[in-house]
């Protein structure tokens, strides 16, 4: 097997084993309890994130509160999710508004997106982890589009890589196109950076 298979291998294996996830209701509560106390810290206004696919941890419900939060505290700036849109000819993503019960449609992965909204600019990135390394690293489906859009994006916004304990790849090696994420949160608290 050459590297390419070998890293198309590990991720049909981590996505296996997360859908097979024993205890995934109390696991998905553990981290949407560990993002929002990590949200407290912040003072972002626009977060991008994503609709869940294939046993992906759901940002949402976490980011509905954050957002209500920030109306509560009446600050001068309405608090906005986004959601990745693929652009298919630069193989980058951008960011469209998503609100509960925003109007949605497939994309061409079969993956919903919000239909017609305003592309807001996110400051903070929730970004999806099938695997994730130390360092920052992080495996994905292999269509390199976070590592496109980061490498595009000016300014970078900061990125925070979501995923289950069991998602930790050992000996994950990176890639020189991989970009690393600023941090990464899993069910059991902050695990990147190492304090
Ligand atoms: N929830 C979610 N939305 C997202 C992403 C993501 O990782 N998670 N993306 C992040 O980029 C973009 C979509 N990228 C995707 C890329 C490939 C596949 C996929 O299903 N690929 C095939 C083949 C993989 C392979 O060749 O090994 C597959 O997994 O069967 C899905 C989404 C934008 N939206
Ligand atoms: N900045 C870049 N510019 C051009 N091509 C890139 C860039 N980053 C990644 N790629 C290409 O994208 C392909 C997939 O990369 P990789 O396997 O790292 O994807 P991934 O991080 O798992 O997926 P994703 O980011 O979509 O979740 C690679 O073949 C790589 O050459």
């Amino acid at each position: 097997m050459d590297k390419s298979q070998q890293k198309k291998a590990l991720r049909a294996q981590l996505v296996q084993r997360r859908l097979a996830m024993p205890d995934r209701l109390r696991r998905c509560e553990m981290l949407q309890r560990v993002m929002r106390i990590w949200l407290v810290n912040r003072s972002d206004t626009v977060i991008g994130a994503y609709w869940p696919i294939k046993g992906e941890f759901d940002p949402l419900p976490a980011l509905h509160r954050w957002k209500e939060d920030g109306e509560l505290l009446e600050e001068p700036q309405l608090r906005r999710i986004g959601l990745p849109v693929v652009d298919k000819l630069r193989g980058t993503l951008k960011f469209h508004a998503w609100f509960p019960g925003c109007p949605m449609e497939e994309d061409a992965f079969g993956i919903p997106k919000p239909k017609e909204t305003e592309v807001i600019v996110p400051t903070l990135l929730f970004v999806p982890c099938v695997g994730y390394g130390s360092g920052g690293y992080r495996l994905g489906y292999g269509g390199g589009f976070y590592d496109r859009t980061l490498t595009a994006l000016e300014p970078k916004p900061y990125t925070v890589g979501l995923g289950f304990t069991q998602d930790f790849v050992m000996d994950f090696e990176p890639e020189p196109h991989d970009v690393p994420l600023d941090a990464i949160l899993n069910d059991q608290g902050v695990v990147w950076p190492i304090r």
